[in-house]
């Protein structure tokens, strides 16, 4: 099974034009890095509005079939910021462990990582995890959780990943 991978831009700024979409393409090109199976991304960028945030997830994860949905943005205390409320609507199954360790991760990077509310969870055969906003947290954020994404797509039932492992090494307990 080709593996298919929804990327959704959630800003209002970047969905109206205000600046180009550097997140969104970040995720394309850390994925791009790390991936060695053939793969086909679902892109989105859309505004920082809850019922469009779950429709897009929705469409990815049970239309799509995207085995991995990640967004970007919407994940701070503003008041428009509900990526992880949207998230949380949509998941059967909360994963608190990666925005645990992602904003661990990225107190090094940054005091105010402890804003970011990103939370992951399961929808079906799709594992969904929030990124912050700024295009620099992408590959922070991404290269802390990834090591434990092939195996969790693989426990829900998804696509089977593969990965250069000199640039990200998955690890299946049970390989
Ligand atoms: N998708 C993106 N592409 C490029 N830069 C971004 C993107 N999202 C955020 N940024 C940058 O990170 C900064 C902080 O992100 P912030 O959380 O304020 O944006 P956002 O909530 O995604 O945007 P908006 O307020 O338009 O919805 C922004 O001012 C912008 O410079
Ligand atoms: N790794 C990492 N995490 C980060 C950041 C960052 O630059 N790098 N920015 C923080 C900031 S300043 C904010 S406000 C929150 C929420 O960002 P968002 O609303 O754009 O999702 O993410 C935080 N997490």
């Amino acid at each position: 099974m080709k593996a298919k991978i929804g990327i959704l831009t959630v800003s209002d700024r970047a969905s109206a034009g205000v600046y180009e979409d550097l997140s969104g393409k970040a995720i394309m090109d850390v994925l791009g890095e790390y991936l060695s199976c053939e793969w086909e991304r679902v892109y989105e960028v859309i505004p920082d509005e809850q019922s469009l945030i779950e429709e897009a997830l929705k469409d990815m994860a049970d239309v799509q079939e995207c085995s991995l949905i990640v967004t970007t943005g919407g994940t701070g205390p503003a008041l428009r910021d509900v990526t992880p409320e949207a998230t949380e609507a949509v998941c059967e199954k909360m994963m608190p462990g990666f925005g645990e360790l992602m904003r661990q991760v990225s107190l090094k990077y940054v005091p105010t990582a402890i804003l970011s509310r990103q939370v992951a969870g399961i929808r079906g055969k799709s594992l969904i995890i929030n990124l912050p906003g700024k295009p620099k947290s992408i590959r922070e954020c991404l290269d802390a959780v990834f090591p434990a994404v092939p195996y969790c797509i693989d426990l829900i039932g998804g696509a089977y990943l593969t990965c250069h492992e000199e640039v990200i090494k998955p690890f299946r307990p049970k390989a």
